[in-house]
Formats: structure tokens, sequence, C-alpha cells
């Protein structure tokens, strides 16, 4: 691991989880991710940009070694979640002059789960300021993304804007800037669908907050994955995501036990692109749940397929449903299909787990057993019916 020059003054001493599956014990990491920690030097004082997960405080320690920090004078938290102040415990101790540099909300996070001294904090509010020597640090206040707590912190003259989590992404590389603008734009949005999505209107907002900084940005520096040094895609890609605009795109999470509810999302699939609709079944056992939720993100239609199991949905359908809830999937339009054998609650259960989503409901299809022509023949009316509610949605392209 080695200290990265980002400009005269800034250097990137984080660390690279390379081997990190899971964040949260929820989140699949295909790719691992970083815990971007970046150090701020001045004529005088130095501050240090958020730390990285405690199980990587070695490596933070040995880059700041590397990089001739004796002595710090600050320590910036952008946001209290562990994965980036897990570390402030043993770095008060090795530099017994820093302080704590952040806004009261994280102060109050940081005291209950870490145990810190009050007396290190030196609290921030909206557009306050640092000056390092010939550095300049500037503080602003961008609650909600993901956490009440959270912040950016701005280095005036580097042009450099540190993020935290808001426009990070979870991409392990030893690459200091994006440059794999495909690859990038896919786990930017599989974090956004994660993490962000819940928050959207507030991370609108924020990013209105960003582009409204009256000073230059050459560079957005979050604390996961590679760096931004053309500030105008990432920004760009938010502003799509936080819209409420929508693709011409219908998902099915999907499980099935015996076959019959996989007959009806393969007809339901077929029927939908012979309509021109994108569609995409998703077998939830195989598939990684952070790529549905990247769908989440602009699917206008979201069909649940289950078979009935103990008078419900399977558990499996029923946890996407939780999921896309919980996540607060932009969709405009849901349905249900699925099997039964002999009596079935599945309709209510799964309407009632996406009740806080404000979604229409295409006529669910329920059939016993394994599908006849005729129960396909229905699936062929479900497929119509979506069509025409697209055609007719101004928020669809
Ligand atoms: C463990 C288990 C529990 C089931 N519970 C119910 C039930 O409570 N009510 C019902 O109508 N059918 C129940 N069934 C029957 C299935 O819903 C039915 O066989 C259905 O056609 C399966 O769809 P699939 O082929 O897509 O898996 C159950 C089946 C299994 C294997």
């Amino acid at each position: 691991m080695t200290v990265k020059k980002i400009t005269d003054r800034i250097s990137w001493v984080g660390a690279i989880d390379w081997d990190r599956r899971l964040f949260d014990e929820l989140i699949p990491l295909p790719d691992g991710t970083t815990y971007n920690s970046y150090l701020v030097k001045g004529n005088e004082e130095t501050a240090l940009i958020d730390t990285v997960d405690p199980t990587k405080k070695e490596t933070l320690f040995n880059n700041l070694m590397n990089a001739g920090v004796e002595k710090l004078d600050y320590v910036v938290v952008n946001h209290g979640e562990q994965d980036h102040s897990g570390t402030l415990p043993s770095l008060l101790e090795k530099y017994p002059e820093c302080r704590i540099v952040t806004n009261s909300k994280a102060e109050d996070i940081l005291t209950e789960h870490l145990e810190l001294d009050e007396a290190r904090f030196k609290i921030i509010g909206d557009k306050d300021q640092i000056d390092l020597g010939g550095t300049t640090l500037e503080f602003g206040l961008i609650p909600w993304v993901h956490w009440p707590d959270t912040q950016y912190t701005l280095a005036i003259e580097e042009k450099t804007l540190f993020t935290c989590d808001f426009l990070g992404h979870h991409y392990a590389t030893e690459q200091l800037f994006n440059n794999d603008k495909c690859h990038y734009e896919n786990s930017a949005k599989r974090y956004f669908a994660e993490i962000m999505m819940p928050f959207k209107s507030r991370a609108r907002k924020n990013l209105q907050k960003i582009k409204e900084i009256e000073h230059d940005v050459d560079v957005i520096a979050p604390s996961h994955g590679p760096l931004h040094n053309q500030p105008e895609q990432i920004i760009g890609y938010y502003e799509k995501w936080t819209s409420d605009k929508l693709e011409n795109k219908v998902i099915i999470p999907y499980v099935s036990m015996h076959g019959s509810t996989e007959i009806m999302v393969q007809h339901l699939t077929n029927a939908l692109t012979e309509r021109d609709i994108e569609v995409k079944p998703m077998h939830i056992t195989n598939t990684d749940i952070g790529d549905i939720a990247k769908e989440l993100v602009d699917t206008a239609t979201i069909i649940i397929g289950s078979p009935t199991v103990l008078g419900g949905a399977h558990p499996k359908a029923l946890y996407i449903a939780y999921l896309a809830n919980a996540l607060k999937a932009k969709a405009n339009y849901a349905s249900i299909i699925g099997s039964y054998g002999w009596g079935s609650k599945i309709v209510d259960q799964i309407a009632d787990t996406v009740s806080s989503l404000n979604l229409e409901l295409i006529e669910p299809k329920i059939i016993k057993g394994k599908p006849t022509k005729k129960d396909l023949k229905l699936i062929e009316e479900m497929a119509e019916k979506i069509k025409e509610k697209h055609k007719n949605d101004p928020k669809i392209n």
C-alpha cells in the first residue's frame, strides 16, 4: 500500500479491501471496496480527512508514517459510520494533540458509538473554515446522505471536495481516478441504489448545494472507490438517478419451487419483449441483490413472481418486496404473478409489504397449479396493460 499524491498538498493514505464481499452484513461487494482517507497539509498544520475501517488501521498508520506525519492537528469526520471513524480511538491515542473536527450531529454519534472524549472535539457549522496555513478547509452540512450527520469538506486552494459516502462507490482498485467509465457507472449506480436511493430527495437537494459551491472543484474525492476528476460526470448521473424519470423497463424478481411460476415469468418476458419493453427476469436465488437494487433506480414496473408457501409468498420473494419498499424504489407500477395449490394470500401480503411506495397495482395473476393456455392468455393481457401504462406515463422515457 502506498501514499498517492492527488495535488501538491493532498495525498490519499487510505486502504484497499480487495477481499471484502459483504457490507453491513447485507450488501454484496462483487468488486471489494476502498476506505479513502486523505492527508491535507498546510504551511502550519496538517489534517486527516476521515479514517479507515478499523480492520485496516495498521495500513493507515503505515501510510501516515510513510508520508512523514509526526504531528496531526486535526482529523475531520465527514460521517460517523464506523468504516470511516472506527479507527479514531487508536488515531487519537497515537496523535495526542489531534482534535476531531466535525458537526454536532456527528459528534453525538461518535461519542455514543466510540466513547470519545468530548474535549477532543472542535464543532463546525455550515461554511465554517479552518486555515491550515495557505490551505483552507471549508465545511458544508449535507445531512441524510445517508445518515443525519453527513457533511462535506472542501480544500479550497486545492480545488478538492471530500464528500465521504455521497457520490462514492464500492470498487477496489489501485487506480486513483475513475478510468473505466462503463464499470464505474455500474458500480456507482448500484451504490446509489443501496445507500442513497432511500434519501433521494435529500440527495438531490445536497447535490444542488454542491453544484452551488462558490469555489472551483476539480476533483471529487469520496470515501469509497476511485476519485472523480471529471466531477460533472458523477453529478450528471446523480441528477438522473435522483429525478423521477423512469425507463420503459420491467423487472421480474421471482422464485419458483416446481416450475409453475417460472413458466409464467418466461411467458411474460416474451410478451413484454414483443411489445418493445425492456425486461429483466431475475431469479432471486441466483441473483446478487445489489443487481436487483440497481434496477430499482429506473425501472418503471416491478413484477414479483412467487409460489404460495405456508399461505403466503415465498420468503425470498417477500424479502425482495421488503427491500424495494425499504430502498424506496422509484417504480410507478407493480404486479404479482405466481401459483398456489389450494389457497393463497400472496397478493395481500406483498401489497402490504410495498405499501409505502406510491405504486399503481396492475391486476395480479395468481393461478392454481401449472398454468394452462388460458392462464397464459391472462399473462399476455398483463403485458398489454403494462405497455399502455408505460406509453401514457410522461415520466417514462
Ligand atoms: C413447502 C410448501 C408449502 C406450500 N404451501 C402452500 C400453501 O400454503 N397454500 C397453497 O395454496 N399452496 C401451497 N403449496 C403449493 C405450491 O404453492 C404449489 O405447488 C405451486 O404450484 C408451486 O409453484 P411453483 O411451481 O412456482 O413452485 C406449498 C408447496 C410447498 C412445497
